[in-house]
């Protein structure tokens, strides 16, 4: 904006406090132009002729809206000076004075406001201003605070009592803020980094009551670019972020959730079998099994008899890509071995003496395109073992009596409660077979290490019997007790027996812990009838055991899986000991 005085040097008797701008964008600026210079009036002026007036009349009627644009509708005249003239005759508000180079040298009218009532009305609107930026600023931050280029307190906000630092601030005034800092009233200081970095800067404090405190320091820079002053302005957040952390916890336990929803859904779905668990190191095996479901690697499951490997694999292939192609299950340890290797590979029509006329598949053929589960695979012969590789390894298969080979493409999961690396050692297990199973070892713990599964794998049984059997059973407290004390050596397949037959001999709806101890100590009458009366080779003993149970188990229950099911043991031991024994003694 071009400001020009007025002239002095003029004969008639009218008014020079005025300027000649080329323009003024809005009322604050006229405002100051005008306070600053003592002008009554602006002459704005377009290529170097009068266009329009804007007066402290004008003005005075909006100061309440400095932000807005200038409208200059005040009428005027150019009157030479010397000439005789009358504002009211031409009425017009303004007659501006030129002179005889045509270059304003005055003004005069009837009823200009003076400057000093527009200084007060615009000091009233600066102070109501003021009041109301105070308000916004306390509403927006807990404290502000402005401090000089070395840190001193010159000004702090008006709610600033005794909040952040737990001192009426107004007694601070004139220290020293990085002071302050050092007396551990708060860490880090934000005054101390502006001062350093010379740019406006966020960081979180925390005070001496463990509050924490987002300050935000702004400096602001004179004309030479030198740091005159620092705006801190300051909020306790630690509401907000105990909030966001509580969010983002929710956050990842409802992430945590859905997934876990998402495996009981699908694992659900896929086998009616739903795997009931809750405690952590099942809930991280869980998510395990999602991942090792994804990927196409072998798996081989580890964990004792009963904890549930075969579920476990099941879900693999429930949550795996294969979902809709078979899941075949292979027991290593319950086919005889003279017919494993038919089993597994097939054969041609005629390829032996009793073979099917038209020839069979094998499993592995069977499970082209999906799972193939061996199970027990620590009871595989070892030449089968060598057949075995060579079929994962080459991905394609030879029948018996066949010529050409059948290309194969099956995720292998295997499964053992032995120690493969054990047995390696032992030279019953081949080392590059165990090599190309071990890929993703899981290990499924026993019950007695993983108690909070127990009460929740109960009550599925409860409601599954219960359901099967028309009724209305449940434990008592004790009986809940002496359930999720006991040890589980047979783990779940032994909880699920336990809960069966305490349903089955308990007349009452409530099955009591006396109902309980029962069958357990039946359990351990059974498990210790053998009696030693001479030094026996333990082989011997320990098969002639085998063969007095096995005897005793078929002479009371007609099929192999109830047998399996009162000697607690799995179908495939008890099938591999079936053959063992009526090969090598005749049972
Ligand atoms: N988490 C579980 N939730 C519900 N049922 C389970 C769970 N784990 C195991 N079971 C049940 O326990 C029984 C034994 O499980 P499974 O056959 O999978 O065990 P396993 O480890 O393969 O045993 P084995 O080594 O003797 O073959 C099955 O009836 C199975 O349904």
């Amino acid at each position: 904006m071009k400001l020009q005085a007025g002239k002095e040097e003029t004969k008639l008797d009218y008014n020079q406090d005025f300027a000649i701008v080329d323009d003024v964008s809005n009322v604050k600026e006229a405002l100051d132009t005008m306070i600053q210079n003592n002008l009554r009036l602006l002459v704005i002026q377009k290529g170097g002729n009068p266009v329009g007036i804007c007066d402290s009349h004008l003005l005075l009627m909006q100061t309440g809206r400095l932000d807005q644009k200038i409208v200059y509708d005040t009428e005027f005249i150019t009157i030479r000076d010397h000439q005789d003239f009358s504002i009211s005759v031409h009425d017009f508000s303004y007659a501006l004075i030129v002179d005889g180079k045509n270059q304003i040298i005055g003004w005069t009218d009837g009823k200009s406001v003076e400057i000093d009532s527009l200084k007060l009305a615009y000091s009233k609107d600066m102070r109501a201003m003021t009041t109301d930026l105070e308000a916004i600023v306390d509403s927006i931050y807990d404290e502000v605070l402005v401090v000089d280029a070395q840190g001193k307190i010159i000004r702090v906000s008006n709610r600033s009592t005794n909040n952040l630092w737990g001192v009426n601030l107004q007694t601070v005034i004139g220290q020293n803020i990085l002071d302050l800092e050092e007396k551990g009233w708060f860490k880090p200081s934000v005054t101390r980094k502006v001062i350093e970095e010379k740019k406006k800067i966020s960081i979180v404090q925390h005070n001496r009551f463990g509050r924490k405190i987002l300050a935000v320091g702004n400096p602001i820079f004179n004309r030479k670019k030198e740091l005159v002053r620092i705006v801190i302005a300051s909020r306790d957040i630690t509401e907000e972020t105990r909030l966001e952390k509580e969010l983002e916890e929710a956050k990842t336990l409802k992430e945590q959730y859905r997934k876990e929803v998402d495996i009981l859904r699908k694992v659900h779905q896929g086998n009616g079998k739903r795997i009931i668990y809750q405690s952590e190191q099942m809930k991280n095996l869980m998510f395990e099994v999602e991942r090792v479901a994804q990927v196409e690697s072998t798996v081989t499951i580890y964990g004792e008899s009963g904890v549930g490997k075969e579920l476990i694999a099941h879900s693999i292939h429930q949550l795996s890509p294969r979902a809709e192609k078979p899941f075949i299950r292979i027991n290593c340890g319950s086919i005889p071995e003279n017919l494993l290797e038919s089993e597994l590979f097939g054969y041609e029509k005629g390829a032996f003496t009793g073979a099917l006329g038209n020839g069979k598949k094998g499993l592995f053929e069977l499970a082209n395109e999906g799972t193939l589960f061996l199970d027990e695979i620590g009871e595989l012969p070892l030449n089968l073992q060598v057949k075995l590789l060579r079929a994962i390894q080459e991905r394609e298969i030879m029948k018996i009596g066949g010529t050409k080979t059948i290309p194969i493409n099956i995720r292998i999961i295997a499964a053992t409660n032995k120690n493969l690396e054990e047995m390696v050692t032992a030279g019953t297990f081949r080392e590059d077979l165990f090599y190309r199973i071990h890929v993703i070892p899981l290990i499924v713990p026993p019950l007695r290490e993983r108690m909070d599964d127990i009460e929740h794998l109960v009550y599925h049984f409860l409601e599954y019997y219960n359901d099967r059997f028309s009724t209305k059973k449940h434990f008592s407290e004790d009986a809940m007790e002496m359930l999720n004390a006991y040890k589980w050596p047979g783990n779940i397949r032994q909880l699920q027996n336990v809960t069966e037959r305490a349903m089955v001999i308990t007349s009452n709806q409530m099955i009591t812990a006396n109902d309980l101890v029962k069958i357990l100590e039946n359990r351990k009458k059974s498990q210790n009838p053998v009696e030693v009366h001479s030094i026996i080779p333990l082989q011997i003993a320990v098969q002639d055991t085998e063969k007095q149970l096995l005897h005793l188990a078929l002479s009371k229950y007609n099929t192999l899986t109830k047998v399996a099911e009162v000697l607690e043991v799995s179908q495939p031991t008890i099938s591999r000991l079936y053959n063992k024994l009526k090969n090598n003694m005749g049972v």
